[in-house]
């Protein structure tokens, strides 16, 4: 890869399956060294997405360059300089943290002279170095998550690709592994691309694209994505949501959702607002928030809906795809 030249080049990438389109047409560029996120619900089209980065999946349309490589044309180029850290745990729990990354070393090529250093750097990044000795199956969920980041990192890959790195774990846990991620990239000269679905990580990343039915809805840094938002979100829970919607635009002229059980609209100054709208709406409120725009907001104004009903939405649909394929 050449100074300047982007990480991840992506013109026009359409992969179908049958009738279904997971991703409809996306344009993308990461620079060297940044940490992009790709934000969506469940069915949005992210692993499809990194699969075909990864060269994991043959696209049906358009061309996708990782590392200065084409994903279709210099496959083995490209699978030479990225790191793979997938949803599910692909680590030997029958054999110690240091026996997984040396198969893995092997596996990779890495210069037999290289390997013990190196595993010594990616175990100590991620704090197991005291551990390598153990057998994995004897790991947490957290540690096995540090320990496939670790085996990512191995070769010294230009590209890490993580596809839900947090996934089922605990809060806690889940920032230790963003605080290893963050520090990563100040040891390592590295690009990471990772997906998620929760928001709070995506504010971690340097630019996000948010996703949503195969397509890339909106595409920035998280701050410019929530200044985009602008106004206060206030967040009323009412005895008639369809009531108070209809009265927020009769009374207020105010746009507002249902979403997550709660009615919400933007004001320039909710804390000023919020005794007009007690006073004013006619709908008893049973409780009141008030907040700057996250960016749930800026998904919802992308999307019309909230990620988390988006995914309900979309976990209905995959199990009416179940039903129907029975
Ligand atoms: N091998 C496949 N065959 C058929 N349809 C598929 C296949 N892989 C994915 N899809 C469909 O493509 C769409 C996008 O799926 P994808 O897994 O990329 O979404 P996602 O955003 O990564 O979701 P998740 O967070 O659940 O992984 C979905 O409708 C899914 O059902």
């Amino acid at each position: 890869m050449r100074d300047g030249e982007p990480a991840v080049e992506v013109d026009g990438l359409v992969k179908t399956f049958g009738d279904v389109t997971a991703v409809a047409g996306i344009d993308l560029r990461v620079g060297q060294g940044e940490v992009f996120g790709f934000l969506g619900p469940n069915g949005a089209g992210k692993s499809t997405t990194i699969n075909m980065l990864c060269t994991l999946l043959r696209p049906s349309g358009g061309v996708a360059r990782v590392a200065g490589h084409d994903v279709v044309t210099g496959r083995d180029a490209v699978r030479r300089n990225i790191g793979l850290v997938f949803q599910d745990p692909t680590v030997d729990g029958y054999l110690s943290a240091e026996q997984n990354l040396r198969f893995h070393a092997e596996l990779y090529g890495v210069p037999r002279a290289r390997t013990a250093d190196r595993i010594r750097q990616v175990l100590e990044m991620v704090a197991l170095w005291d551990r390598r000795a153990d057998l994995v199956r004897t790991f947490s969920g957290g540690m096995r998550r540090r320990l496939e980041i670790a085996r990512g990192l191995l070769h010294a890959p230009r590209v890490l690709f993580l596809d839900e790195p947090t996934v089922g774990l605990d809060p806690q846990t889940r920032a230790s592994i963003w605080d290893y991620i963050r520090r990563l990239r100040e040891v390592e000269d590295i690009t990471i691309f990772m997906t998620t679905h929760y928001m709070d990580e995506a504010e971690y990343c340097d630019r996000i694209a948010i996703m949503d039915s195969g397509r890339i809805v909106a595409l920035d840094t998280p701050e410019a994505l929530k200044a985009g938002v602008g106004e206060d979100r206030v967040r009323i829970r009412t005895s008639d949501d369809d009531a108070a919607v209809a009265a927020l635009k009769e009374r207020f002229g105010l746009d507002a959702v249902v979403a997550d059980g709660q009615v919400t609209f933007s004001v320039a100054s909710g804390g000023e607002f919020v005794p007009r709208l007690f006073a004013e709406l006619g709908v008893p409120i049973s409780a009141v928030s008030v907040a700057r725009p996250s960016l749930d907001d800026v998904f919802m104004k992308f999307t019309g809906t909230s990620i988390r009903d988006a995914e309900r939405g979309g976990a209905n649909e995959a199990l009416r795809m179940r039903m129907r394929g029975r």
